[in-house]
């Protein structure tokens, strides 16, 4: 689908008002209304070029306003830009008027007036190299820090509130996007590539803006001067020009048009290609032992294919382009010597004019037909605001935090108002599903540090709920109601697909597709054990203390050092998790060094070593409520004993577990059990002595 779709959807009908009236753009999904999904050809036919411009610039400002705003140094680099851009055009006025006297000098044969114009172009030069080498400077400084600054606050809001995980969910993992599909018929697929839109479209975005500023001071300085310069010497010739390049930039766009969204859809198709050698690399070991090198390199072909399409059109498109731009190049070698010729060979200007007339003529020609020259280029930056301002519009929808109206770049998302009751799923769901109706409402409560003597804590309580997928097409589970308290244990079985992950992911605020109420300690309290854990990126250290220390030894940030957990400390810890030769084995022998090395840990360690890794983080983050999705699936029998005694004993310091599985031997380490069948769940207390490995589990 194409970038015109997506206009069409961003700025259908009333929306087109709305954003004008406000300065912001609509929601992306609800925005389109239902005559747009009816009709989306005749809606895209309504967005006229103007509305196009219009909600290209406002993006552009949306972007690129706020830095320049907030920061100083932003602020500085920028005016010293400016004030080098306008010495640098008033050297060129200046060489244009030597460039006369020079050529003058040779038609007079006036040796004297020559070396004197000699001396002034070398005395130019000194004087305008350090000038050149400035301007490359301080633009590629600033932009420098521009993409540092908006790359951090982009990042801010990816992080923010889960925004990340709402991106995913909301574009299935996968990379292929049907913008089109997206933005008018409401499916869930929004922003591909996030990852590229981060480091590369941002990168894009500040170097093209700086890269045009400069263009554009540059020409309506130039073109202001050389306009007089050739207004004195020429002024049919001047008049003759704005027609040359009017012309000129009029069919550069009607044939040239094309190829805007045709490098829109390149940025996207590269990214796809891209993704999916990551997605190969990420699952190498699965891949190889399945032997499915035919399918991916199917699957990498197929991806191929498509970027070499484009390619080829933008060639073709180019080729296109370029028959006209070079012919129209040519012309203008010719084109003011000719005009002016006749009045050099009258005897009325002198050769030095007409060379003079020839600068002045190439230089506002450049001016004026700037779009011809920097189409192609144009056509990248217009494809990238595209791309960057609908990543940035989807990730403050997905905020439940976030009103809509605010600014989109904010210095602090954790400024807004908080609004708990709202999380990513419910976003989600309200937004890519046909009809919600409720949601689930999780509450966070504050646990005392210690328990009052005779008061029992309830640590998770869930009331009527109602669990449904995100995408409202199942019910997971109706009308279940359950009451943890403190130091109780429950185990949530059931068949393979009958919900259990999904209730886990209620519980986390993650789905809150449904209804019902949980009431469940604050994030901050909680620790989740995955059956595949994530390894961070860094030492032994960082996977022992995540997520609270990572990078703990970073050399950026000293300060992150964890000053509750030694070396020491942590080598025990290791011990506690049947992990004892793990940092000496790392380390070359040595534990200490183990501690700081750095691997692909997820790699290097086998799935029973990494949920055991899982556990020992739970000694060192001190939850209050450990939930646990089938965190012990890769470990034997004894292994997985040694893991619940050993939440058994920190669980004398306030710990409450809830686990997933299907073995019978987890009933043994559980108070209380949670049976779901047939959207049902059933809860039972275990009796003692349960665990038996031919026990009935869903019994
Ligand atoms: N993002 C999603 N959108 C729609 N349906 C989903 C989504 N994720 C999971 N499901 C569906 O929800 C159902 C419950 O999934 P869940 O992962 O909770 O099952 P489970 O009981 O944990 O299964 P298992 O024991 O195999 O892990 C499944 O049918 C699954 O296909």
């Amino acid at each position: 689908m194409d970038e015109e779709s997506l206009q069409t959807a961003l700025l259908s009908g009333a929306d087109v008002g709305n954003v004008e009236a406000t300065g912001e753009v609509p929601n992306l999904p609800r925005s389109i209304s239902d005559e747009a999904s009816q009709k989306p050809q005749a809606a895209r036919r309504n967005l006229s070029p103007q509305s196009k411009l219009r909600r290209l610039l406002h993006a552009f400002h949306i972007m690129c306003t706020p830095y320049f705003r907030e920061s100083t140094e932003g602020k500085c680099l920028f005016g010293l830009l400016f004030v080098i851009i306008l010495i640098s055009c008033g050297g060129k006025v200046y060489l244009s008027y030597q460039v006369n006297y020079f050529y003058s000098a040779l038609a007079d044969k006036d040796a004297q007036r020559f070396w004197e114009v000699i001396l002034a172009f070398v005395i130019a030069m000194v004087c305008f190299v350090p000038v050149g080498a400035a301007y490359n400077f301080v633009q590629i400084r600033l932009q420098i820090a521009w993409r540092k600054w908006l790359t951090e606050r982009v990042l801010k809001l990816y992080f923010h509130n889960k925004v990340y995980y709402a991106l995913e969910r909301k574009t299935g993992g996968t990379a292929n996007v049907d913008y089109y599909d997206a933005a008018v018929n409401k499916k869930a697929k929004v922003v591909d590539n996030p990852d590229q839109r981060i480091q590369e479209d941002i990168n894009t975005f500040t170097n093209y803006s700086l890269v045009f500023f400069s263009i554009a001071v540059e020409s309506t300085v130039d073109l202001i001067s050389f306009s007089i310069i050739l207004g004195s010497i020429m002024p049919e010739l001047f008049i003759g020009l704005v027609a040359f390049a009017f012309l000129g930039t009029l069919f550069t766009i009607l044939i040239g048009k094309k190829l805007v969204k045709l490098n829109f859809e390149m940025l996207q198709r590269e990214a796809d290609f891209r993704f999916s050698l990551v997605r190969i690399r990420e699952n190498a070991e699965s891949i190889a032992f399945y032997s499915g090198e035919c399918v991916e390199e199917k699957e990498t072909d197929r991806r191929l294919i498509r970027v070499i399409a484009n390619a080829t059109m933008i060639n073709m498109a180019q080729l296109r382009l370029s028959f006209f731009t070079i012919s129209y190049n040519r012309l203008t070698w010719i084109l003011p010597i000719m005009m002016v010729a006749p009045e050099y060979f009258a005897g009325i200007v002198e050769l030095g004019v007409v060379q003079q007339a020839r600068v002045a003529f190439d230089h506002i020609l450049g001016d004026l037909s700037i779009i011809i020259s920097e189409f192609l280029s144009i056509a990248n930056f217009s494809a990238g605001i595209e791309r960057l301002f609908s990543f940035l519009n989807v990730m403050q929808q997905l905020d439940r935090e976030r009103d809509v109206g605010k600014e989109m770049l904010l210095r602090d998302p954790s400024r807004y108002e908080k609004k708990p009751d709202k999380t990513i799923s419910e976003t989600i769901s309200s937004e890519s599903s046909a009809s919600p109706t409720t949601r689930i409402f999780v509450k966070d409560i504050e646990l005392p540090t210690t328990a009052s003597f005779g008061t029992r804590i309830n640590i998770l309580t869930i009331r009527d709920l109602k669990l449904v997928t995100p995408d409202n097409k199942r019910v997971l589970a109706e009308n279940l109601n359950l009451t943890l308290g403190e130091d109780k244990s429950l185990l949530i079985v059931g068949v393979s697909g009958a919900g259990k992950s999904s209730l886990l992911r209620a519980i986390a605020g993650l789905w809150t597709t449904g209804d019902g109420v949980i009431t469940r300690p604050r994030t901050e309290d909680i620790c989740f054990l995955p059956q595949r854990p994530y390894c961070p990126p860094g030492t032994l250290r960082d996977q022992l203390l995540y997520p609270s220390m990572v990078n703990s030894d970073s050399e950026f940030d000293p300060t992150c050092q964890s000053a509750q957990w030694s070396d020491q400390d942590l080598l025990t810890v290791l011990v506690q998790v049947d992990l004892p030769d793990l940092a000496s084995r790392s380390g070359d022998g040595d534990p200490l060094k183990g501690l700081s090395t750095k691997l692909d840990w997820s790699n290097t360690l086998s799935l029973g070593e990494q949920q055991r890794l899982a556990f020992a983080r739970i000694i060192t983050n001190k939850p209050r409520l450990v939930i646990m999705d089938e965190s012990t699936s890769a470990l034997d029998v004894k292994s997985e004993r040694k893991m619940y005694d050993l939440l058994r004993d920190v669980g004398q310091q306030q710990l409450t577990y809830i686990s997933v599985g299907h073995r019978p031997t987890l009933l043994a380490y559980h108070d209380i059990k949670l049976a779901i069948k047939d959207r049902a769940g059933v809860v039972s207390d275990i009796p003692p002595g349960s665990g038996v490995v031919d026990e009935d589990l869903f019994g």
